[in-house]
């Protein structure tokens, strides 16, 4: 099995901080992978990371065999960012946002073709967008938005999608579609998924892997292996009650 991304001794600091120590991490082609940890554990950094926008301080990174800084084929890592990113102040219909999303596959200087313009279309169908195709994504609601926006980072057709609390803001028809689709993103377009999220519940029902950080990875292992044996607990520093359980 292909390893698509891969960390050896990974260390980040901003100045005297160390934000991430000794991150050694598979994540592997199928994988469909949690990350827990309380605010500030370094979560989002360690996304950040995987997509180039922070560079470790210390340790190696490579992205489908590639050394990080040498990796080009960035439409192959979606990202749906916290709180969709700054779609909110996006002045384009919903269309063209999803639209920008293929453009990371395309290049900003080739025309659509009828292709790109079917996976655009399917992807919005997908996410129940096809009624606000026209609307202003500056005029929709958060969890309208927050649609739009992993829309957008799938418009690519990226081999493996990382979602940063992506969950967050949809009503429950909303949150039951986003995890409809994801179950069958991973399953039927074989795309591996990590997701960060607080959703302990979530979790335990639909991911295969959970990592838990605290700024080292402090457990690794099945849903049920962390639920069963107070992880959760000490990673978070107090009880945590999982509906469902
Ligand atoms: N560019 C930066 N410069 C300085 N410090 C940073 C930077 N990015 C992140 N940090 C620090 O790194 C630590 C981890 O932040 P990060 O956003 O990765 O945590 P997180 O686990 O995603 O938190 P949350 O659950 O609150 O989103 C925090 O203390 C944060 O202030």
């Amino acid at each position: 099995m292909t390893n698509l991304v891969e960390m050896k001794g990974v260390e980040l600091s901003f100045g005297e901080k160390k934000v991430l120590e000794d991150i050694n991490l598979c994540i592997r082609e199928g994988d469909f992978l949690a990350i827990l940890g309380p605010n500030g554990a370094g979560k989002t950094s360690l996304l950040r990371l995987i997509l180039g926008t922070y560079r470790p301080t210390r340790g190696e990174i490579f992205l489908f065999g590639v050394p990080a800084a040498r990796f080009k084929e960035r439409y192959r890592i979606g990202y749906v960012p916290q709180k969709g990113g700054q779609l909110g102040s996006f002045p384009a219909t919903v269309w063209e946002a999803v639209a920008s999303g293929r453009v990371a596959r395309t290049g900003i200087w080739r025309r659509f073709t009828p292709k790109d313009e079917e996976v655009i279309e399917k992807t919005c169908a997908a996410l129940d967008l096809l009624p606000l195709l026209h609307q202003k994504v500056s005029e929709l609601s958060g969890g309208q938005r927050q649609r739009v926006a992993i829309a957008r980072a799938l418009a690519s057709e990226p081999d493996i999608l990382l979602l940063d609390e992506a969950a967050e803001g949809l009503d429950a028809p909303g949150e039951e579609l986003f995890y409809r689709y994801l179950a069958e993103l991973h399953k039927e377009r074989k795309v591996t998924i990590v997701m960060v999220t607080h959703d302990i519940g979530a979790v335990s029902r639909r991911v295969k892997r959970v990592i838990c950080l605290n700024r080292r990875i402090v457990f690794e292992g099945t849903p049920a292996e962390c639920l069963s044996n107070n992880h959760l607990a000490e990673l978070y520093g107090a009880p945590v009650y999982v509906p469902g359980r």
